[in-house]
């Protein structure tokens, strides 16, 4: 089949698959990758020794169409057409996605077909039981068809860095395009994670304030957004705690499996800030405005079983058969046919998109102003002179 496929594949996909591969340096922080990022890329297949087989091959011919044409609109081939139909399928497969996430994601993946490409990217596409390098803060692993990104910062109870924003962004943007079929957030230790790191805004010098606050909105922007965007089935496996983005979060996630220790915790009011996540649209759908309000307004924290009856979380289980449970019923469901996954996904996703970014761009926009106020500077102060812990 593999050969087959290389062979019959139209000259306008080989022109595409045989460009050269020279060391591609990605900026982690510059995301999103310009139009000569891309013609590099393109350029880069062509110095590509080995094959990287059609799985691959499928993946660059869908980014690229996507990227250049938008979303497939083409009619979809007989089913005897196998070649056609597998091209096809693997663009149409990737929906809506806007064509800047595609032409990013198809850099990504080149980039790390590159055989030099560790040292420049810190998260890349995974392959099986690979555990992928990185600052330890954040651990990105493939194994069983399931990309696993960890929070790993348990002495800080796994509180988000301004790095592990970004290395999340790449990590998704690696995930979307690697051979995996679901993937899954998780936090190592007692926590899952205690979310943003408050000290991320405390060592500001006073004259640039305002410029980090900007910068913060626009970082927070991107990484929601790395989230609308996914797209295979995104799953929050909750050890424990949770609170703020990452519980606001999880009305971006597919499934939420939690163990009967987690809470679920969004102090915004407290902390003279507002929601984000893009909870504002999503809680008030999921429970209710009455019940979302009680959360996301007045800080209510709530037991697992509370968020499971509010319909936040999919199911709760007993601390003591969580971990095994849970990776069971993974390891089964990621069996299932990839694109059949991200398909049904799309589905069900697809119409909310445009609306959920328009809500990120308003969250971000709102914060940046929240960073700025009194209320929640004092209250930054407050949590680094530990007069005040949640
Ligand atoms: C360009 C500039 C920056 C860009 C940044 C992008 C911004 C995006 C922001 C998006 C908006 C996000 C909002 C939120 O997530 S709001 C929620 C923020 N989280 C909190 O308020 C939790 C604060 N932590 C606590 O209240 C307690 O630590 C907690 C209840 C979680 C645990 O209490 P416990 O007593 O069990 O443990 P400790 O307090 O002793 O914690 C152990 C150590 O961990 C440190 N820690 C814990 N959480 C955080 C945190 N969120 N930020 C920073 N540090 C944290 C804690 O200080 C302890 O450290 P030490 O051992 O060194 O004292």
């Amino acid at each position: 089949m593999a050969g087959r496929l290389t062979r019959r594949w139209s000259p306008s996909l080989l022109q595409v698959l045989r460009f050269p591969v020279v060391q591609l340096h990605m900026s982690r922080t510059a995301m999103r990758a310009s139009e000569k990022d891309f013609e590099n890329a393109r350029n880069q297949l062509k110095l590509l020794t080995k094959d990287p087989g059609n799985e691959v091959k499928l993946k660059l011919y869908a980014l690229y169409k996507q990227a250049t044409e938008g979303p497939c609109n083409t009619p979809k081939p007989s089913m005897l057409d196998f070649i056609n139909k597998a091209k096809w399928d693997a663009w149409n497969a990737l929906g809506s996605l806007p064509k800047e996430t595609a032409r990013q994601n198809y850099v990504d993946l080149v980039s790390s077909l590159s055989p030099s490409s560790e040292s420049s990217s810190q998260v890349k596409p995974a392959a099986a039981n690979e555990k992928q390098p990185g600052s330890e803060n954040i651990i990105v692993t493939s194994q069983d068809g399931i990309t696993k990104i960890m929070f790993n910062r348990p002495t800080k109870k796994n509180a988000i860095t301004t790095s592990m924003y970004k290395e999340i962004i790449h990590a998704l943007k690696a995930a979307s395009t690697d051979n995996s079929a679901i993937t899954v957030f998780t936090g190592n230790g007692d926590y899952y994670s205690s979310g943003n790191d408050l000290t991320n805004f405390t060592d500001v010098p006073p004259n640039s304030i305002e410029e980090t606050a900007k910068n913060a909105s626009i970082l927070l922007r991107e990484f929601v957004d790395a989230f609308i965007d996914f797209p295979k089935p995104l799953v929050a496996v909750i050890n424990g705690p949770a609170v703020g983005i990452v519980v606001t979060l999880l009305g971006l996630f597919d499934v939420v499996y939690a163990s009967d220790k987690a809470t679920f915790h969004t102090p915004f009011s407290e902390l003279g800030q507002s929601p984000e996540g893009c909870a504002s649209y999503t809680f008030p759908k999921i429970m209710g405005p009455a019940k979302a309000a009680e959360m996301l307004i007045f800080g209510k924290k709530l037991t697992a079983g509370e968020a499971c009856a509010r319909g936040l979380v999919t199911e709760v289980f007993p601390e003591s058969t969580f971990q095994k449970e849970v990776w069971t019923r993974l390891k089964a469901y990621a069996k299932l046919p990839t694109n059949s996954l991200r398909i049904s996904k799309e589905l069900i996703r697809s119409n909310e998109k445009e609306k959920l970014h328009a809500v990120n761009a308003e969250e971000s926009t709102v914060l940046q102003g929240r960073w700025l106020s009194e209320e929640c500077m004092n209250a930054l102060m407050n949590f680094v002179s530990r007069k005040s812990k949640l």
